[in-house]
């Protein structure tokens, strides 16, 4: 069956258009189609908002499609606050709850909920499944979730750690698990989500216990454009001192900071060509990033009771060797040996690059949450 898998980012859409066994199962060539649509609504750009981005999806799909129709959609949705701790079947009050929650998530939620509504009206009879970065982290306890501020906070305005990355947290913790034969529900880990937005997650039988980023996908570790943790008064005193808004303070943490802040490069492909020719604020940047990584790992080890494995996933952490090198070297103190062959050998395949001597083996496992999200979408959509 054909299942639309769309992704809206705050200024892009992503899709794919997969085939997968009435099983939800990939077939041998799973992905028929996919696209990426960028700067939507972004001044200059022909493209306004999501509803006009599907419209250019349902026009590029239509020669792949050749007359056949797609089965369901799934869409994958930032913010589920508490009300979603699993993937669920798109109802018009569910399309509300997902703007309810658009405070929580002013950049992302409001285009899924865009996106969800203009498919709905494109293709009336259409299945659609909503799948939430947040749901994984339902099971965190109070301890992990809770901020030390009033509690009035949390009950008066649901502030508290929700965490993200939660399709690709969850997938991964089952490959891993799967990789190294250990049951699932006995797996206790460190995953390490490292893409544009980045997050570690401590998992305890199977689950999160723990999460890098909080309230919001700001908090945690360096990212390409995001700062990660900071003092928060920080912002009141640029607020105060330097005549900042509340509203540029937010836009610089979350677009110009991390990586690109320090470094001038968003990716990290060039951050660290820049490093390797002796430029020394790309140094830097590589080494707070590696430095603060580690750190949250030393916790998560912590967290677990003792981790079974530390797994590197997505762009980063599938890809940059040399970035793995740099966290894993800050990690003896953990036990932790690699071999520097296996960590430069190139695979898309679940695979230890770690010694047999290593006390933590360290993995690297290939995420995938358009699959995951696609195989959600035959389980709720089509198998009722
Ligand atoms: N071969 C590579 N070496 C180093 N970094 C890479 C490589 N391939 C991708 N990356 C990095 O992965 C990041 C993007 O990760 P990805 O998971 O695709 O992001 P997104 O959050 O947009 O899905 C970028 O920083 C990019 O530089
Ligand atoms: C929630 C989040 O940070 O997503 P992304 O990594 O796609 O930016
Ligand atoms: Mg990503």
């Amino acid at each position: 069956m054909l299942i639309l898998v769309i992704n809206s980012g705050s200024s892009s859409l992503k899709y794919q258009l997969r085939e997968l066994t009435d099983d939800g199962v990939d077939t041998a060539e799973p992905v028929v189609a996919k696209g990426l649509i960028e700067r939507i609504g972004q001044p200059g750009s022909a493209i306004t908002d999501h509803a006009q981005a599907l419209e250019h999806v349902a026009a590029e799909l239509e020669d792949v499609l050749d007359g056949r129709s797609i089965d369901a959609a799934g869409h994958r949705v930032v913010h589920g606050g508490e009300r979603f701790s699993a993937p669920a079947l798109v109802t018009p009050e569910v399309i509300r709850a997902i703007d309810r929650l658009a405070p929580l998530a002013p950049l992302h939620n409001p285009p899924a909920a865009q996106g969800l509504r203009a498919l709905s009206a494109q293709w009336p009879d259409l299945p659609q499944v909503v799948v939430f970065d947040t749901s994984f982290h339902q099971t965190m306890p109070r301890q992990a979730w809770q901020y030390a501020v009033p509690t009035t906070w949390y009950t008066d305005y649901g502030i508290r750690r929700y965490g993200f990355h939660g399709t690709s947290h969850d997938l991964v913790t089952g490959l891993t698990a799967e990789h190294l034969n250990i049951s699932r529900e006995e797996f206790r880990g460190i995953i390490l989500h490292l893409g544009n937005g980045a997050s570690a997650t401590a998992i305890r039988d199977g689950r999160s216990v723990d999460t890098s980023m909080g309230y919001t996908p700001l908090a945690g570790l360096v990212m390409g454009t995001r700062s990660g943790d900071l003092d928060p008064s920080i912002v009141a005193h640029l607020c105060s001192a330097h005549g900042y808004t509340v509203e540029e303070i937010d836009r610089v943490l979350n677009q110009e900071s991390g990586l690109l802040g320090m470094t001038g490069h968003t990716d990290m492909r060039q951050v660290l060509e820049a490093a390797e020719s002796g430029d020394r604020e790309a140094e830097a940047g590589l080494q707070v990033a590696s430095y603060r990584l580690a750190k949250y790992i030393g916790g998560y080890h912590v967290a677990v009771d003792g981790a079974q494995a530390i797994v590197f996933t997505a762009g980063i952490g599938e890809n940059a060797a040399p970035f793995r090198a740099r966290v894993l070297d800050r990690l003896g103190a953990l036990g932790v040996e690699y071999s520097a062959e296996a960590n430069t050998q190139r695979s898309d395949a679940v695979r230890t690059i770690s010694t047999p001597e290593s006390r933590i083996p360290v993995v690297v496992a290939p995420t995938d949450e358009e699959q995951a999200i696609a195989a959600a979408t035959v389980e709720l959509a089509l198998r009722r």
